[in-house]
């Protein structure tokens, strides 16, 4: 029997949030606290709420009657309600667990734990700080990871002959073994390439995070008072055609002998931002993409659904946020047989 089309951006949503759950929470809660497709809507809401008008940000006296007459308000304070529960149960399966102590295994959540009750450090974490710091793993983390592992299947499905070279560098370094571990991911350059070029196409952040200036300044000419609102473009910046050649084409070698990387030094690629407000998360994340990408690739030869030619995979766009594919991405997986596989 032939395999069937499968939908993939659920599935590697779900893996996004089953690996950083594991470092953060020690466990995925995805079934037990959120039965399964709930998580996805909860983050889904999230974003949504953090991407919406605000009539008090605009109209500060008088705009929250706006909020409270569109319901906005009533669907934030919902969801404030469900997320907050869902750090108290982490919160308390980690305080009352009979869970093994040893530091080997610590989460995220263990070591905050243990840095609220150290009073020997002069960082003093309470219960809400420890509550901040987990939504900011599940809600900064989880999407971000996964819509770009999605986007990369994507270009890599339109892209026959980027799938094929990144697949024979990934098989050619981990041969016969039937998934590849994280420590064997640092020798893959091209998978590397295609991950920079998929950020570079792809931020899921478009505009990263809205910033605030706190001092005047001038830009290109432009007075910036205080105060002001700054959204930055990363990406317009990446397909500038003054910086990058045929902008819109999917090609990892153009990063061949190139110094330019994703970590804040280049801004001509700021899919993490840059500077003192940088994303936090930049190496995780960008390793979880890497991770996930080599053992979809590794395992899997990735054919179109009948009828379905390269070009006809849709690269449309859903404003948000964080940007999703406005259509869901079907593939065929076909197992591949490392057994038979000859270097
Ligand atoms: C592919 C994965 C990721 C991408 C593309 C990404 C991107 C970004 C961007 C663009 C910003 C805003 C930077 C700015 O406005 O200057 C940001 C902020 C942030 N990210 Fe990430 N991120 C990713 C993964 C993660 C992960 C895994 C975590 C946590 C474990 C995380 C935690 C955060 C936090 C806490 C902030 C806010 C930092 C601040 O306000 O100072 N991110 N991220």
């Amino acid at each position: 029997m032939s395999p069937e089309p499968v939908e993939l951006s659920e599935r590697i949503f779900s893996a996004a949030n089953n690996v950083l759950c594991k470092i953060a929470f020690g466990k995925s809660y995805e079934g037990r606290q959120f039965e399964s497709g709930k998580f996805k809507a909860t983050i889904d809401e999230t974003m949504a709420m953090l991407s919406s008008f605000w009539g008090s940000d605009f109209f500060p006296y008088v705009g929250w009657i706006l909020d409270v007459l569109s319901g906005r308000q009533f669907r934030l304070e919902k969801l404030f309600y469900e997320l907050d529960g869902f750090y108290e149960t982490i919160i308390e399966d980690h305080a009352h667990s009979t869970r093994r102590k040893s530091h080997e295994h610590e989460d995220i959540t263990d070591i905050l734990l243990g840095l609220a009750k150290d009073e020997t450090t002069s960082v003093h974490l309470t219960r809400d700080h420890i509550k901040a710091i987990l939504m900011n793993i599940f809600i900064g983390g989880i999407d971000t990871s996964a819509v770009t592992t999605i986007w990369a299947m994507s270009e890599l499905a339109r892209n026959p002959r980027v799938m094929q070279k990144v697949q024979a560098e990934i098989r050619s370094h981990v041969g016969k073994n039937p998934k590849v571990y994280e420590t064997q991911v640092e020798s893959l350059k091209y998978l590397k390439m295609v991950v920079k070029e998929t950020f570079r196409l792809h931020p899921p952040l478009p505009f990263l995070i809205p910033h605030e200036s706190i001092g005047h300044c001038q830009i290109g000419g432009y007075d910036v008072y205080p105060k002001t609102r700054i959204l930055v473009n990363a990406w317009a910046i990446g397909r500038d055609p003054k910086t990058w050649e045929n902008p819109d084409e999917f090609y990892p070698e153009r990063f061949e002998g190139s110094e330019i990387d994703f970590r804040g030094q280049n801004f001509e690629l700021l899919p993490f931002g840059a500077g003192r407000r940088i994303c936090p998360g930049l190496t995780m994340g960008a390793t979880v993409v890497e991770f996930m990408l080599a053992n979809l690739l590794h395992c899997f030869d990735w054919e179109l659904p009948k009828g379905m030619k390269p070009e006809d995979i849709s690269l449309e766009e859903e404003a948000g946020l964080a940007v999703h594919r406005k259509l869901p991405l079907y593939l065929v997986p076909v197992e591949y047989k490392w057994q038979d596989y000859k270097s």
